[in-house]
């Protein structure tokens, strides 16, 4: 009997074994290039042993592979991804062949039945839905809207420079003050209240945000669908949002801004519940944390480099509207300098620090020596957004801030995301679709500050910031300190 017990264990157990090393073989066999993977970790094992986060192998693999190959196989533990080197094939990817390419593969991670609400955000959607659900946001974005929040941004600016001057004395963590301004900023916008995160220190609708982006994180590093979104802040949120809309409804004068977009959505539509909690909390979520980051790294790289702040504060003072106050929204939207600062810190820390598309059906790409390959139906291709992004061959001196690299006589930003080289809000028909929100969010709030102070990097803070083992965005482990003073 023991005999028979352990034969059949040790079959299955070769069964497994012989089954993971033909998945390895995966790319071999197809004679698509690619380092070797280690057995069971594919290319990601100090990722999986917790020793670093996973971009950092991805970027080990990419500049193994770079000038070498356009893509080469690319194991997260089993799993297999074509990693897409060559520009030529990402703008195919993203955007020339986007009817085979336009599903992303997150949206595995989350649950409907666990988080409906999260599983009717775009980024998580797939197919003839997502069309759907983009296509009821994307209107949400017009100039007019985005124009009516430039006034509530100006309103929240003051209340970050208020709470900037009570806090001059020591320097400042410009993660939080940066997640407490696009937290009041959005709450403004979206549920007609002062959220108070800059004039409060546990303002509510900041802890349930904070507690809603640790669910999601950490779902995304477990690699595991569990829930995200706390019950309780679903609930909080929804009264949030029922009473705004109530609140707004009674008004005569109904504003065409975001608010008024949501509820002639919901009413057109006639949306569910968990329908108009996904517009809601979608707009929320992606402004939060991603505009909030990027805030933090502008903030931050103008810190280092004072060279590049002085040249910002000329623009904007050279820039100021009659009273010497303030810069309209037009202007702002096309002050240039600032525009390669804004992407110079996108290029250096994109928040996104890789997509990925799933292939629809059989697609040949390019490999090196003018060999074709067979991409297959349900083949993912991962597109190395902080890679491409440090590959000197797009950026000389990838690791230095440089926002004149973006200059007019070099074609402008333009130019490198044409090239699909520049990709911090990705490309093609799955862009991202808060591209403008974020510009007003964000340029609004670095004018204010460059305005109203130098600022500098406290001593303390690492040259090298690292990005955290278990983060899905990036976000780095350092605490960032900033030295405030007033001019
Ligand atoms: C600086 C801030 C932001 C950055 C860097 C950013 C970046 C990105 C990236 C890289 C993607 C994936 C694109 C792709 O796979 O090609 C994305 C998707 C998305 N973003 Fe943003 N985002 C930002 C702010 C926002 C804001 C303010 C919103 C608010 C509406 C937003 C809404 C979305 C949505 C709905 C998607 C999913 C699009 C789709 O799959 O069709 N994002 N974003």
């Amino acid at each position: 009997m023991f005999l028979i017990i352990f034969s059949v264990i040790s079959l299955v157990i070769a069964g497994i074994l012989f089954g993971i090393s033909q998945r390895f073989k995966y790319f071999s066999k197809q004679g698509i290039p690619g380092p070797k993977p280690k057995f069971f970790f594919g290319h990601t094992k100090e990722s999986f042993l917790g020793k670093k986060n996973v971009i950092y192998e991805i970027d080990d693999v990419y500049r193994y592979s770079r000038g070498k190959y356009p893509f080469v196989g690319f194991f997260t533990a089993l799993k297999p991804y074509f990693l897409v080197i060559d520009p030529e094939i990402l703008k195919k990817v993203l955007i020339t062949d986007f009817k085979v390419f336009r599903n992303n593969d997150f949206s595995k991670m989350v649950s409907k039945r666990r988080d409906p609400i999260l599983a009717l955000n775009p980024f998580f959607m797939v197919d003839d839905l997502w069309n759907e659900k983009r296509a009821e946001m994307t209107p949400a974005m017009t100039k007019n809207k985005l124009k009516l929040i430039y006034p509530i941004a100006i309103e929240t600016t003051k209340k970050l420079i208020d709470h900037v001057n009570e806090k001059l004395t020591k320097p400042y963590d410009i993660k939080e003050l940066c997640s407490r301004y696009t937290c009041d900023l959005i709450s403004s916008c979206l549920f007609n209240v002062d959220a108070h995160c800059l004039t409060s220190d546990n303002p509510e609708i900041y802890d349930h945000s904070r507690k809603v982006m640790n669910g999601i994180i950490g779902a995304f590093s477990k690699k595991c669908s569990s829930q995200m979104f706390p019950p309780e802040s679903a609930a909080f949120f929804k009264r949030l949002t029922i009473e705004a809309i109530r609140h707004r409804n009674e008004m005569s004068f109904k504003p065409d801004d975001l608010l008024d977009h949501i509820i002639a959505t919901q009413q057109k539509k006639s949306f569910s519940e968990d329908d108009l909690m996904s517009q809601v909390w979608t707009i929320f979520m992606d402004s939060f944390e991603t505009s909030g980051l990027v805030l933090q790294y502008t903030l931050y790289e103008l810190a280092r480099n004072q060279k590049a702040q002085d040249k910002l504060r000329e623009e904007i003072n050279a820039n100021l509207d009659d009273e010497g106050e303030h810069i309209t929204f037009e202007t702002i939207m096309e002050l240039e300098y600032l525009d390669q600062v804004f992407h110079e810190a996108l290029r250096l820390h994109p928040p996104i620090v890789y997509t990925t598309r799933v292939c629809a059906e059989s697609f040949e790409i390019d490999g090196a020596k003018g060999h074709k390959y067979q991409m297959k139906k349900g083949d993912v291709a991962m597109i190395p957004i902080y890679s491409i992004h440090r590959d000197p061959d797009h950026f000389p001196h990838p690791e230095s801030f440089e926002p004149e690299r973006f200059d007019a006589s070099n074609g402008g930003v333009k130019a490198f995301t044409d090239r699909c080289v520049l990709l911090p809000f990705g490309s093609g028909g799955r862009i991202c679709v808060g591209v403008k929100l974020a510009n007003v969010i964000i340029k609004t709030a670095v004018v204010e500050i460059v305005k109203n102070y130098r600022i500098s990097v406290d001593e303390s803070v690492p040259y090298h910031l690292e990005i955290g083992i278990k983060e899905f965005l990036n976000v780095v482990t350092s605490t960032l300190l900033i030295n405030f003073q007033r001019l």
